[in-house]
Formats: structure tokens, sequence, C-alpha cells
């Protein structure tokens, strides 16, 4: 799996819940490659909701979460959250174009340290730190499904050491 030619993220599998286009339950996230960043809007709704008229905490942390698979997607590399911490800095407002920027911070053997950022136009909503560890196919093999096609490259082991990036916002 592998970003396309325009720079886009194709969705982990159609049913994702954070950018898979077939989950009614989902936030729909497109995702891209902006230079060594990825970028998505996000407009939360309703369905979100936690206080009246607020993002639910846990809906924002999954839409970063989210947003670090597609960075996952850039890097060339298969991986998953062991941990993820966010600041919550400002309300995220419902009906709001949210714009989320996630890069690569540093990487070490297995380990990918990523960060990122929700802002509401300048306002900074949320910003995240996680750490996600390398894995191979027999980390998925667990559920019993059907693994999507383009992931069998993904899977392949990598220990590489990944240049850092910042983002530019
Ligand atoms: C196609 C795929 C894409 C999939 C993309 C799909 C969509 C993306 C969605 C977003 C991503 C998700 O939600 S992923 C779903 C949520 N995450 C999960 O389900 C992961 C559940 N956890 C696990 O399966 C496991 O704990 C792993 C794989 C994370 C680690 O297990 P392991 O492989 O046995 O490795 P282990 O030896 O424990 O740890 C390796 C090193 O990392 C450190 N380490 C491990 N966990 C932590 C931790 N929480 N905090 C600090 N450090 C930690 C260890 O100390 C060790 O350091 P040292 O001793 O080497 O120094």
């Amino acid at each position: 799996m592998k970003p396309r030619a325009d720079g886009s993220i194709p969705p982990h599998q159609p049913n994702c819940f954070g950018c898979g286009p077939e989950n009614a339950a989902g936030l729909g996230l497109n995702m891209h490659v902006d230079r060594s960043r990825v970028r998505a809007d996000l407009v939360l709704d309703h369905r979100h909701e936690g206080a009246p008229g607020f993002a639910h905490g846990g809906v924002v942390a999954s839409a970063l979460d989210d947003l670090f698979g597609g960075v996952l997607v850039m890097l060339g590399r298969a991986a998953v959250t062991a941990n993820l911490s966010v600041d919550y800095r400002a309300p995220a407002l419902l009906g709001h174009r949210l714009r989320l920027t996630g890069w690569c911070a540093r990487s070490d053997g297995r380990k990918l340290h990523l960060q990122g950022e929700l802002h509401d136009a300048e306002t900074l909503v949320a910003e995240a730190r996680a750490l996600f560890i390398s894995v191979d196919g027999d980390h998925f093999q667990r559920s019993g499904a059907t693994m999507p096609e383009e992931w069998n490259r993904w899977l392949a082991p990598v220990e590489a050491e990944l240049p850092p990036s910042k983002p530019d916002i």
C-alpha cells in the first residue's frame, strides 16, 4: 500500500472506521501527502457529539490515530498503535472544518514516534504523540479475517531508519 500518484492516500481498507468509504459509522477521512506530512480535513456532526455542540474527545483521538495510519502509508511501514497521547487545547466544534496534520518525528528500529495536530482555522484544537510498533503479517492473522490484497507488500518487515520530518504550518 502506498500513496497514489496524485498524493492521495487510499483507505486502509473499505470498512476502516477512520477512512473507509463503506463504513457508515466512520469518519470518512480523505488523507493526502503534503511534502513529508499527511493532511486531512474533517467535519464532525451530531453522530460525534459529546457535550452539546462539541465533538467527543474519543472521536478526536480516533481521527488522530487514523491520521497516523496515513503517515504509515506515506512511510511504507506497517505498524500498530502502542501508545497514543492527546492534549486537548480547545473544544472541537461540530460543523467546523477541522484540519489534521501528522508526521514522523523519529524512528528507532521498530519504533515510530509520530506527532499530529488538529486545527480549526488558526486555533490549535488538539495535539497528539504516538508510539507505533512495526509488525508483520502474522500480527493481522489473529483476527481470522481476509487481509486486503494491497497489504501484502506493505507487511514485509522493515528495520531501516526513517528520516525525521517536521510540520510546516
Ligand atoms: C498493515 C498495518 C496497518 C494497519 C493500519 C490500519 C488502520 C490504522 C488505524 C490506526 C492504528 C490503530 O488503531 S492500530 C490498533 C490499536 N493497536 C493495537 O491493537 C496494538 C495492540 N498491541 C500489540 O499488538 C502489541 O503490544 C505490539 C505489536 C504493539 C507490541 O508487541 P510486540 O511486537 O510483542 O513488541 P514488544 O516487544 O512488546 O515491544 C517492542 C518495543 O516497543 C516497546 N513498547 C511496546 N508497547 C509500548 C508502549 N505502550 N509504550 C512504550 N513502549 C512500548 C517495548 O518496550 C519494546 O521496546 P524495546 O524493549 O525493544 O526497547
